[in-house]
């Protein structure tokens, strides 16, 4: 049990951590988005691979976190948590929410392109993110997963572009939240989504 504690208080970062680990993520993420845009030369590629492998050796040397830590690995604090701070979806800023909405807006970089616009999984990606924030935030209350995501694409998404993002409860029915979404690039609608999230039996 002891051992089990020191384990979650060790997993939980510093400011000083976490602004290291975003600043190490934006770094690694800016290459993802450059190696997507270049013109290949094989040598320049070449000397990039090297410089890069030293850097995972370096990520190599470092403890990993506890599998079976669920608390800490998976609070709002831990970067872990935070699949923006992690890369996984693109940033997006919040401008409004919190009365079970949210408005807000987000960029696809180059790395989450398809052929000239932003590929599907990533907008998938970014709505299961962006609606299960809604489903998992102050209104709903509490942990809820994904059962079901539909979207439908309505016009192309362009890649390094502000687009404007709705997001809203449709319905509560039980442990079922039902959540709505929007994404817009000015005036013209790009995406669609709706799902279900579904959260746990309480017994
Ligand atoms: C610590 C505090 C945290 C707070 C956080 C606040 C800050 C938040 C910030 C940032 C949040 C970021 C948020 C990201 C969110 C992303 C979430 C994911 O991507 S989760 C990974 C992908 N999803 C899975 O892996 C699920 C796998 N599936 C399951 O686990 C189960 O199937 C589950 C839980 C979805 C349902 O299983 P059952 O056993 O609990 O429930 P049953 O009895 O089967 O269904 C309950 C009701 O739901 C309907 N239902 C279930 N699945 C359905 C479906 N696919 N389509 C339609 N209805 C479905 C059923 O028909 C039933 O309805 P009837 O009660 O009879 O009316």
């Amino acid at each position: 049990m002891m051992e089990r504690i020191h384990a979650m208080v060790a997993s939980a970062p510093t400011a000083l951590e976490r602004r290291a680990y975003r600043n190490a993520v934006d770094a690694a993420v800016r290459i993802l988005d450059r190696l997507a845009v270049i013109e290949p030369d094989a040598d320049t590629l070449r000397k990039c691979e090297r410089a890069l492998t030293q850097v995972e050796d370096a990520l190599r040397s470092l403890p990993t976190l506890p599998e079976d830590v669920e608390a800490p690995a998976h609070a709002p604090g831990n970067p872990r948590f935070n699949p923006a701070e992690r890369g996984l979806v693109p940033a997006f800023a919040i401008d409004a929410g919190d009365t079970g909405q949210l408005v807000g807006r987000v960029q696809f970089s180059p790395r989450f392109g398809g052929t000239a616009s932003v590929h599907g999984g990533a907008l998938s990606l970014f709505f299961d993110d962006a609606l299960g924030m809604v489903a998992n935030g102050s209104v709903t209350g509490g942990v809820a997963r994904t059962a079901f995501l539909r979207i439908d694409y309505r016009s192309l998404a362009p890649l390094d572009v502000e687009l404007h993002c709705r997001v809203w409860i449709e319905a509560v029915d039980g442990r079922k939240r039902f959540i709505r979404g929007e994404l817009c690039h000015g005036d013209r609608l790009v995406a669609e989504a709706e799902g279900l999230w579904v959260a746990p039996r309480t017994r």
